[in-house]
Order: structure tokens, then C-alpha cells, then sequence
């Protein structure tokens, strides 16, 4: 029998909140300057969870009063031919943030693609320069899902200064990002990945445990130090996330689901980022 004595950081609640915020800026640029804040997603080939992803970003957009403006292509494209379609948005003056759905196809160089987005358009906080003003502590666009894991664990308020955070993961867009975010706000922050040494050591010692690896239920609670905060960033297949949850939540204080954890704030991010992007274009 589960003893989940956990509180839930409700990842659906926060976002909808935030979404309503968003859409009253959005309002308020449209009534101030006749514009509609316009999201650009592109989707190179057809992989179903994608194209899901896709799709929700655009309904998130239209409920917030966000245009989407939609360019699909074919898997084949080349990665001129994204870059090409990549740079011809970035210099589209009705076009005010610039998401490429990531992963795409192995043949196609994701780098030099995400690198074609303009910087102020960088609404989902891919390009170098976000990244390294990110890594300054300079203002900018914040990776998404690490920026909504920043938000989750404000409003819950999970004190960050002299912790000690461990992030399982490092990708670009989102274990890496998270951890200098974290580093940004005072916390002792190690990193792990496949080539770690007693993972389950270095988990143990977390105060703060973010988990980004992209392994379903990979983290037990075993190696849950009492009372720690757990965040699931992990989107697996069948909306299944990194962390074992019953496990975990019997010793977590708090810990996020999945789903309606971190995924449902990756977009509200997007979007609050894209009406940030066009009050800065807009000189507002
Ligand atoms: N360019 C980007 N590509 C990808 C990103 C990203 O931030 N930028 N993140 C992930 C996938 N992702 C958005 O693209 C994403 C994943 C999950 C969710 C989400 O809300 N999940 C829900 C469950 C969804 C469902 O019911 O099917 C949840 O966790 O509650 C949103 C966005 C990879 N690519």
C-alpha cells in the first residue's frame, strides 16, 4: 500500500494561470498597437508525438489570443532547406517568436537550424545566445520546460540558495539549461548522465532533484532522501515520466506528476516568452 505523504506542485494549475496572464498581455499589445502577437512552429517530417506537441502549442496560442503561423515540411528536407525556411521567419516582421520542434531528423544538423532563428524571436530558448545570455544571468529567452521548472518550484516556494540540486540529464534544451538556472539562483548543482558513477549516491544526496533523463520511471524512491523536492521533467512515451512516482512521493515533501507537472508549463513558457518577444519588437 502507497503512504504518499508528498505534496503535488500542480504543473496544470500554474499554467493555466500563467496562460490567463499571457493572454491579457496579448490583449493589451492587440488594443495598444492593432497586432496579434504571432508564434511561428515549424515541423519538420511527421513523428506522432511531434506532431501532438505541435498541435498543443498552436491550441495554447489560440486560447491566449497568440496567432500561430504553421510551416510543415517533409522529413527529407535538408538542412539548408530548414535553414533556409528558418532564416526567411526570422526576417518576417509579422512573425514574433520562432519554435522548431525538436528532435528532427538525424540527417539535418538541429544546430545550425536552431542557429537561424533570430535571437529576439528565440522565444523557446534554443539558440547559443540565449543560452550564454542565460548562463550570465543576463536577461533573455530561457529554454522552456527549465524555465517552468523555475516557475513550479517559485510558486511552491522551494528555497534554491546553499542546496544542493542534482540534475539527471544534460541535454541542451533541457538538463544543462536547468542546471545554470539553478546555479543562477545559489544552488550547489551537480550534473549526472549515463557515464556517472553511483548514480544512486550522487541522487541521494539531492535536496532538489531534477530529473531530465529520458528513461520512464528510471529514479526509485529508494534514492529519494527524505523530504527532498523531486521535479519529473521526463516525457516518455505514454505519458510516463523519469520518476518511479509512488515510490518517490512516500518520501518527497513535494514532487511534480506526470502528467500535469512540468510538460503543461513548458508551453505556458512558449507562450509567455512569445508576448514578451513582441513587446520588445513592438517597442512597447
Ligand atoms: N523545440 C522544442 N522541442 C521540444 C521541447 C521544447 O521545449 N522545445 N520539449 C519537448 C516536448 N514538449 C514540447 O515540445 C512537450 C512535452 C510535453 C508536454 C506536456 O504538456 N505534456 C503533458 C501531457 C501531454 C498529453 O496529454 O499528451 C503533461 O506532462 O502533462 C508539453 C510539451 C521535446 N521537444
Amino acid at each position: 500500500m502507497s503512504t504518499s505523504t508528498a505534496t503535488l506542485m500542480d504543473g496544470t494549475a500554474l499554467a493555466r494561470r500563467t496562460v490567463e496572464e499571457t493572454a491579457a498581455r496579448a490583449a493589451e499589445i492587440t488594443r495598444r498597437t492593432g497586432v496579434t502577437p504571432c508564434l511561428a512552429t515549424v515541423l519538420v517530417g511527421s513523428d506522432p508525438a511531434s506532431v501532438t506537441y505541435v498541435k498543443m502549442k498552436q491550441n495554447r496560442c489560440a486560447k491566449a489570443g497568440i496567432r500561430s503561423k504553421h510551416v510543415e515540411l517533409p522529413a527529407s528536407t535538408t538542412t539548408e532547406e530548414l535553414v533556409a525556411a528558418i532564416t526567411a521567419l526570422s526576417q518576417d516582421p509579422e512573425v514574433h517568436g520562432i519554435l522548431l520542434q525538436h528532435p528532427v531528423g538525424p540527417h539535418i544538423d538541429e544546430r545550425a537550424a536552431f542557429e537561424a532563428i533570430a535571437p529576439e524571436k528565440d522565444v523557446d530558448g534554443v539558440t547559443m545566445a540565449s543560452f550564454a545570455a542565460m548562463g550570465f544571468g543576463l536577461p533573455g529567452f530561457v529554454s522552456c520546460t527549465p524555465g517552468g521548472i523555475m516557475r513550479l518550484l517559485d510558486a511552491y516556494d522551494v528555497e534554491l540558495r546553499g542546496k544542493r540540486a542534482v540534475v539527471v540529464g544534460r541535454s541542451a534544451i533541457l538538463g544543462k539549461p536547468a542546471g545554470l538556472l539553478l546555479l543562477g539562483r545559489d544552488a550547489t548543482v551537480t550534473y549526472c548522465h549515463s557515464r556517472t558513477e553511483d548514480l544512486s549516491s550522487v541522487v541521494r544526496e539531492a535536496d532538489v532533484l531534477v530529473a531530465a533523463v529520458g528513461k520512464p520511471n528510471f529514479i526509485k524512491g529508494a534514492d529519494i532522501k527524505p523530504g527532498a523536492v523531486v521535479v519529473d521533467a521526463g516525457y516518455n512515451p505514454g505519458n510516463i515520466g523519469d520518476v518511479d512516482f509512488a515510490s518517490a512521493a512516500e518520501r518527497a515533501s513535494l514532487i511534480t506528476p506526470v502528467p500535469g507537472g512540468v510538460g503543461p508549463m513548458t508551453i505556458a513558457v512558449l507562450l509567455a516568452q512569445t508576448v514578451e518577444g513582441a513587446e520588445r519588437q513592438l517597442g512597447l
